[in-house]
């Protein structure tokens, strides 16, 4: 007890040291204001101080550490050597010329918490766990590494964090960040990773996880670039929200692969054979074509009128500008400019001869007086009008796809009605890849520093083009679960995945261990991998509490209403996963019986929540009714790995209904 009313009173101090903390940085900022030299410094100075106080502010009141070090004697312990660290979520300063008062999770002698054991003790005498209430230390665990006590994932405050009902808004892990984790989430910038990974291994708290350590690690080198990551759907973006403005990172980018590429309204619809080879990689050479079949090699000679002179550029030599600037391969609008300026320089070659003066003014001139030479050779393009172009001319369309796409499917992707002009054209998703393609071939998109791609076994090869195209000079964590592939392009095996993503090097790390799913659901699930025809090993599940229910149902609406009913007796959120076109059905079934229902991924507010299959992916619910898997599963192609998806999103509980047969390899469940 004494020691629990020591460590209360250290939390005193560091509620008093992070009060004192934001006083002084709200003091800074004005200081800072008004004795920094320059403007800019000043300004500079400025904004770093308000954003610090910004976030120390913002910074939701959680408790301010959940673990301590106490390093012993041994020459393992280093520069440590007999030193007590407190490790939290943010580094809380001591008193000046003091050791701080806790440490940053990221911080290099935080990993020691994380990694150490009782088989590579690190230093470490003693490693405490504390306990929390809401915000209330309600008490601790030791485990003393060099006496050989470890009590790994065996102890009782990280077992009841990971089987904790799950309420509201996705949470960090920072606390129980496991040792196979923290290796993935502490690899270095430059290192491109995969992380293949069985539901609920964790692979978004790592990639989050990740997303805060690098900023913190790399902050000056991440500061133009940023850090993006990119998920699958909008529920999932509202569903993982909070993860990184807890940890303090409230300026990463988070957005779905469509939102980025998406350049205007998206309005069509595609046939499932158009999308198909839309998103085939091939289509990049057939834009490359149809942009650079848009190319000229000058025929004539050009003029230039000058005051009294008249400049006349040859077509050979004209043509060699084109040519020479074709084999550079610059961006095709660097290629336009290019193309510009040497023809300038021929001109200003001949007028220097002739005694003329050149200025820049002189220059921009003539500049501009080739601009009906260059649209005549190297034409300026919108990626609409290149694109319209394509689609809607069979002919251009069967120049540049010659060899590369079949008759047959160019003939899928053609427009039987093309619009009047590219302004007009309606257009579908799968053009917004197309679309993003061609804007690539013109100008460099801005690059990130670093990107991490989640549920990225369901990107096409034109969205992972898409993706290297904004990580080409930075690194990537890719996150997904082969067997977890739903889309009609959804990758097989991660190397051709990752060669697509411009990374044919990234290592490539399996995680087993599920954190969210019970083992008697996770044996359900494991069941179905033997028909996705995809390698990946059956998932662990570290948890042996929860329940699985398989019940055949003469009513479907009824029994769902009758499985949420009982649900509303337990904490925790709920979820009825049906077939998308079933949903209606069951959530009428649900209002009628007076329960309030929540938008898909909508995390305040009402308990229960309706969800169509396709939108399951990446979230979880406290409880979750499949409710008939047969028609999950013959609703699509991979309606089976619909299903595994689907069964696989419940922490606590799982009820299976169905009415009609269940797919055969569930069928003795
Ligand atoms: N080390 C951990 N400590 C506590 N909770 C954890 C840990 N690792 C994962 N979890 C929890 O397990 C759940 C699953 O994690 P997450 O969503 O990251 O898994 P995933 O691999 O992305 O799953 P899926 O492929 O099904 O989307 C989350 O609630 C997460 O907070």
């Amino acid at each position: 007890m004494t020691v629990l009313n020591d460590e209360k009173a250290y939390l005193a101090r560091c509620e008093t040291a992070l009060r004192r903390m934001l006083d002084g940085a709200r003091h800074n900022v004005v200081v800072g204001e008004q004795v920094a030299g320059d403007r800019y410094s000043a300004e500079r100075l400025g904004r770093h101080l308000k954003s610090l106080a910004k976030q120390l502010e913002e910074e939701p009141d959680g408790p301010p550490f959940f673990g301590r070090l106490d390093f012993g004697d041994s020459a393992a312990a280093g520069d440590h050597r007999a030193q007590r660290y407190y490790i939290g979520r943010r580094h809380i300063s001591g008193d000046t010329g003091q050791q701080p008062m806790v440490i940053d999770w990221r911080a290099p002698v935080s990993k020691a918490f994380y990694q150490a054991g009782a088989h590579d003790p690190q230093g470490i005498a003693v490693r405490r766990r504390f306990g929390w209430a809401a915000n209330t230390l309600t008490g601790f665990e030791d485990e003393r590494l060099e006496s050989g006590e470890n009590l790994g994932t065996a102890s009782r405050i990280v077992a009841a964090e990971i089987e904790r009902p799950r309420v509201g808004p996705m949470r960090d892990i920072v606390a129980t960040i496991q040792p196979e984790q923290d290796d993935l989430v502490r690899a270095g910038l430059q290192e491109s990773i995969c992380v293949q990974g069985a539901p609920g291994t964790g692979k978004t708290a790592v990639g989050l996880h990740r997303a805060a350590y690098l900023l913190y690690a790399h902050r000056q080198r991440l500061e133009r670039g940023g850090v993006l990551v990119l998920g699958p759907n909008r529920a999932f973006l509202g569903y993982i929200s909070s993860v990184l403005p807890a940890l303090g990172e409230g300026d990463v980018e988070q957005t779905t692969i469509d939102q980025l590429l998406a350049r205007g309204p998206v309005r069509g619809a595609d046939s499932d054979d158009a999308a198909a080879v839309k998103h085939d990689a091939r289509m990049a050479e057939v834009l490359r074509r149809a942009l650079y079949g848009r190319v000229r090699r000058p025929t004539e000679p050009v003029t230039v009128p000058d005051h009294s002179f008249r400049w006349r550029v040859a077509a050979e030599d004209l043509r060699r500008v084109v040519d020479d600037t074709l084999r550079e391969a610059p961006p095709y609008a660097v290629g336009r400019e290019r193309v510009r300026s040497r023809a300038v320089a021929l001109l200003q070659r001949q007028a220097e001869a002739r005694g003329r003066i050149v200025n820049a003014a002189w220059t921009r001139t003539m500049g501009r007086a080739l601009t009906s030479f260059l649209d005549a050779v190297w034409p300026a393009v919108r990626p609409h009008e290149v694109v319209a172009g394509l689609l809607g001319d069979a002919e251009a369309l069967a120049r540049a796809a010659d060899g590369v796409l079949t008759a047959r499917e160019q003939g899928v992707i053609a427009w039987v009605r093309p619009p009047r002009t590219f302004k007009s054209a309606v257009w579908s998703p799968a053009d917004t890849v197309l679309l993003d393609e061609v804007a690539g071939l013109l100008e460099r998109p801005r690059g990130y520093g670093h990107v991490i791609v989640d549920e990225a076994q369901d990107l096409s090869a034109m969205q992972c083009r898409a993706v290297a195209r904004r990580s080409e000079y930075g690194s990537i964590t890719v996150l997904g679960d082969l067997a977890q592939g739903t889309t009609p392009w959804a990758a097989r095996d991660w190397r051709d995945r990752l060669t697509q993503l411009g990374k044919p090097e990234a290592r490539v790390i399996t995680l087993a261990t599920g954190f969210r799913v019970p083992a008697a659901v996770v044996a359900l699930a494991n069941r179905l991998l033997g028909a996705l025809e995809v390698d990946v090993p059956a998932t662990r599940s570290f948890r042996t509490d929860g329940r699985l229910r398989v019940q055949e149902v003469p009513d479907l609406p009824r029994a769902a209403v009758a499985a949420v009913r009982e649900a509303l007796c337990h904490e925790g959120s709920i979820a009825v996963i049906a077939a998308d076109a079933a949903v209606e059905t069951f959530a009428a079934a649900l209002w009628n019986e007076g329960i309030t229902i929540a938008e898909a991924g909508e995390t305040s507010g009402a308990r229960v929540s309706v969800v169509p299959a396709t939108m399951a992916k990446g979230l979880e619910y406290d409880h979750v009714v499949v409710a008939e898997p047969a028609d999950i599963a013959g609703a699509e192609e991979r309606g089976l790995n619909r299903l595994y998806v689907a069964l696989t999103r419940a922490v606590s509980r799982l009820d299976v209904l169905h009415h009609r047969p269940l797919p055969p390899h569930l069928a003795d469940a």
